[in-house]
């Protein structure tokens, strides 16, 4: 939980994503009442429930990038799920539930992944008496084992190649999960258990060297360090209190009884999500989890239904409305390039490893930027995602060639960009397949 305020949060988002002002406030007051209402004491605290957000707004234009990484400010369990996966067929009613379970399994591990880190100090001396141990033998003396360990943190012995014992992975049964009864996996996961524990876990001989057995051992070592039935606890109180459910293409399921079949399974979907939203507890394999305080961010683009589609209590259960813009040719411009880790500069990047230098003219972004356009409106609008085939057509001859290429510094121009797609992109029919 991050004790940001809106405008930290805010700016925090600027570095990645350009534009989209009121989206990015909103969810940065919702993530700031749920600190707020931490802050509270226990018997208001359990009254005041999260408001969610619907994202209005055409695809490609950040809703996901923008909860994703709002997500990660936060420290908070994240999952995208698309409604429509829902009114597949086979489904059944109570396979939504499956979103709080996967939320768990996400939350299980980023709470693995921090307390790993509280641990980490005594997890790394106990694994370096593991690779003393595989590189020496056990009856070597004192003194030969000092020495070993001198080199070993000087990185001399970094390449050298170990055996280690490690644990082969889960207790080894598979685990069923019995279409449309999802409490069924409960059985056969305390089973695994219990052969887990009766076997004393497997383990297994791995050859690395002694710098591949660097994270493996510190992960097995910090791993018994921790206590799992609090890394549970932790893990279940943190997707009930920080959780974020990022519901994509919700207006693929509005739509109201009494006209189509189709209409009538997309009622189904909103009333069995309803109660997750709402707020329910749902089983999981871990141990019940509450689903109250859990932030829904809905989105969808609404070209032919609208949110008043939606059922009264849903559309009352996401309250915050916001709506994205289409992207401009300007916003392509800096996506190109502002952002932290912008396309231009992961390209950059990339062909520094071969030892070529890229170098991005201004006019070489103005013709992308206007390539991107051009191709969203003559083929199909798919927002920013379209810079990323756009770039990766501009620069394929150079991805190919540059392990030949090293020491070179390639210039893309205007004229550059011409060359390697100014006529696919005039071609309507071709773009629409390379483009
Ligand atoms: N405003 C923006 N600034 C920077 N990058 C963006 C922006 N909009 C989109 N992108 C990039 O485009 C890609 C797709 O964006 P995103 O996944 O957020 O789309 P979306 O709006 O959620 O669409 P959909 O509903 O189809 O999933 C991402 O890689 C993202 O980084």
């Amino acid at each position: 939980m991050t004790d940001f305020s809106p405008r930290e949060i805010v700016s925090e988002l600027d570095r990645y994503i350009v534009g989209q002002a009121d989206a990015k406030r909103a969810v940065a007051i919702a993530l700031r009442n749920r600190w707020r209402r931490l802050q509270l004491d226990d018997k208001l605290r359990e009254e005041v429930l999260p408001k969610n957000i619907l994202m209005i707004g055409p695809t490609g234009v950040g809703k996901t990038e923008i909860s994703r990484r709002l997500a990660k400010l936060a420290g908070a369990p994240f999952l995208k799920v698309e409604a429509t996966k829902f009114t597949e067929v086979g489904y059944v009613g109570r396979d939504v539930e499956q979103i709080v379970r996967d939320l768990v399994e996400i939350g299980l591990s980023l709470t693995r992944e921090r307390k790993r880190k509280d641990v980490q100090a005594r997890a790394e001396m106990s694994a370096e008496e593991r690779v003393l141990s595989a590189l020496v033998g056990p009856g070597a003396s004192p003194a030969t084992r000092e020495s070993f360990r001198k080199k070993l943190r000087a990185g001399e012995l970094d390449d050298k190649e170990i055996e280690i014992e490690v644990q082969a992975g889960s207790s080894g049964i598979p685990m069923f999960e019995i279409p449309g009864m999802p409490g069924a996996q409960l059985g056969a996961v305390n089973i695994g258990d219990i052969f887990g524990k009766l076997g004393g876990g497997r383990t297994k001989t791995r050859r690395v060297t002694v710098k591949e057995s660097h994270p493996i051992l510190v992960n097995e070592e910090s791993d018994k360090l921790l206590d799992d039935e609090q890394l549970v606890i932790e893990a279940i109180r943190s997707v009930e209190q920080n959780g974020i459910v990022f519901l994509d293409e919700i207006d693929k399921i509005a739509g109201r009884e009494g006209r189509s079949g189709a209409d009538v399974s997309r009622e189904g979907v909103q009333r069995d999500l309803l109660p997750l939203i709402e707020g329910t507890t749902v089983n999981t394999k871990h141990g019940p989890v509450k689903t109250d305080h859990i932030l829904f961010i809905a989105s969808g683009a609404f070209h032919i239904s609208k949110p008043s589609d939606l059922l009264p209590e849903l559309q009352g259960r996401l309250p915050i409305r916001v709506e994205l813009k289409a992207l401009t040719r300007d916003d392509f411009r800096r996506i190109l390039t502002e952002p932290e880790a912008s396309l231009i500069k992961q390209y950059v990047a990339l062909m520094a490893t071969e030892g070529v230098t890229l170098e991005f003219g201004e006019d070489a972004i103005d013709a992308i930027a206007d390539i991107a356009v051009a191709v969203n409106a003559s083929v199909e609008n798919i927002g920013a995602r379209r810079l990323q085939t756009v770039m990766e057509r501009v620069l394929d001859e150079v991805s190919f060639s540059a392990p030949d290429r090293n020491g070179e510094t390639v210039k893309v121009d205007a004229a550059f960009v011409q060359k390697y797609i100014g006529d696919l992109a005039k071609n309507t029919d071709l773009s629409r397949f390379i483009l």
